[in-house]
């Protein structure tokens, strides 16, 4: 494919998304309906498509619309393309810019809109982040890099960097969690190399690796990761020798592939159901890795910001209360209970561990932690709450 047949690709499946289709499903279609693409015209759709999602705001104010044409439009003029050739006409390109279109889009406004944030979110996302708000959301518009957790009990980090160096990947150890790696070329090679096929490394953002490293684990311990989901913190527990992990998720389906990546991690891991749950006792440390608004993770999954409301949100900071109640109480006497997130937004964070011990005057805070992404990694918060015995 030409770099324009890539941008007209890029424009019908913004369209397409923009029409209700979810991101991935207009991406996979898109794959499986075109065999003449390679891989290389995939990733590059596929980043014009993220980056296009993760500014579409500010974008849209540079391309004069938010059609998939505009949006990119806007994508080409920050980029500083030549639009004259990408807009060419050729079979399987855009067509030429007409008049109107090269004098439509302005600079994005200062604030929510030049950060990419929805207005009704900004107060609070400035207010959260103070004043590493605006240096936040412009890395949100940007790219994540690609994190490794290494399986420190099996291997070292310098072991794990030679290996994957020979398979041509190359990583650098990255500073926010002692077991986590940036990959810095070949990305893409990951899933196929022999280290990933023998489990010596996982995909993990470093500070999802960092939350599990704030935890106190210590051999002959009983862990439930009540929000397991995909099993991410799951497998990094697990990978603490003598630690006795159980995974759950209120929607098991979510833990589907979670044996398969345990039995490739060489970590053992019981999955429950939620009915399972009601007779498996207590647990030492419950971790509790909420649904969230997962404004620290829109780089990776920018169609998220623009998918919550006020309503969501609040729905969300509910869901969040009855989890805390619910999950804690599968805490025993004097283990520990631990309240994470993917936000960067106070109300999920500080706000529900306070309301959380207001209404559980018998517990008391031990520890609170908070990652932004400009530290690296995906903005992360973790509380841990004990009943102070
Ligand atoms: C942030 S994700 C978990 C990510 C996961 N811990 C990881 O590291 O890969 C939150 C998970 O909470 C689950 N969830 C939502 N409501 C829940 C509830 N009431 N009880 C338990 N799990 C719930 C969702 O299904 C989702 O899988």
């Amino acid at each position: 494919m030409t770099p324009a047949a890539r941008v007209q690709t890029a424009i019908t499946l913004l369209d397409e998304i923009s029409a209700g289709s979810p991101v991935e499903k207009a991406l996979t279609g898109w794959a499986r309906r075109s065999r003449y693409a390679g891989s290389k015209d995939r990733a590059a759709v596929r980043d014009h498509v993220f980056d296009v999602i993760r500014q579409r705001r500010s974008l849209a104010a540079l391309g004069g619309g938010d059609s998939g044409r505009q949006l990119m439009l806007g994508l080409c003029r920050r980029k500083e393309l030549d639009l004259a050739t990408v807009f060419n006409g050729a079979p399987h390109a855009p067509v030429p810019l007409a008049e109107s279109e090269l004098t439509a889009g302005r600079d994005p406004l200062e604030g929510a809109e030049a950060a990419d944030i929805p207005d009704w979110l900004w107060p609070q996302f400035h207010e959260s982040l103070g004043e590493l708000a605006g240096r936040a959301a412009e890395i949100m518009q940007t790219r994540a890099a690609v994190h490794l957790r290494v399986n420190i009990d099996r291997i070292t980090r310098d072991e794990v960097i030679a290996r994957l160096a020979a398979e041509g990947i190359v990583c650098v150890p990255h500073s926010v969690a002692t077991t986590a790696l940036e990959v810095t070329e070949g990305a893409r090679k990951v899933t196929q190399s022999e280290t990933f096929k023998s489990g010596f490394v996982e995909l993990q953002d470093a500070a999802s690796q960092a939350v599990v490293e704030a935890l106190k684990l210590e051999p002959g311990m009983r862990v439930l990761d009540y929000c397991a989901g995909g099993g991410g913190k799951a497998l990094a527990l697990a990978a603490h020798a003598g630690v006795e992990v159980v995974a759950h998720d209120v929607a098991p389906q979510r833990m589907r592939d979670l044996p398969e990546r345990a039995a490739r991690n060489k970590a053992n891991i019981e999955v429950v159901t939620p009915k399972a749950l009601r007779s498996a006792g207590q647990f030492d440390l419950v971790l509790a890795d909420a649904p969230c608004s997962g404004s620290g993770s829109w780089r990776r999954a920018p169609a998220g910001k623009w998918q919550l409301t006020p309503d969501r949100f609040e729905d969300l900071l509910q869901t969040q209360r009855e989890v805390m109640d619910v999950a804690s109480g599968f805490v025993s006497g004097k283990g520990t209970f631990a309240y994470a997130t993917c936000s960067a937004l106070n109300a999920e964070n500080n706000e529900q561990s306070k309301g959380f011990l207001e209404r559980n005057p018998d517990w008391v805070l031990e520890s609170m932690q908070t990652w932004t992404v400009l530290e690296g990694g995906d903005g992360f918060f973790v509380a841990q709450m004990s009943r102070g015995l």
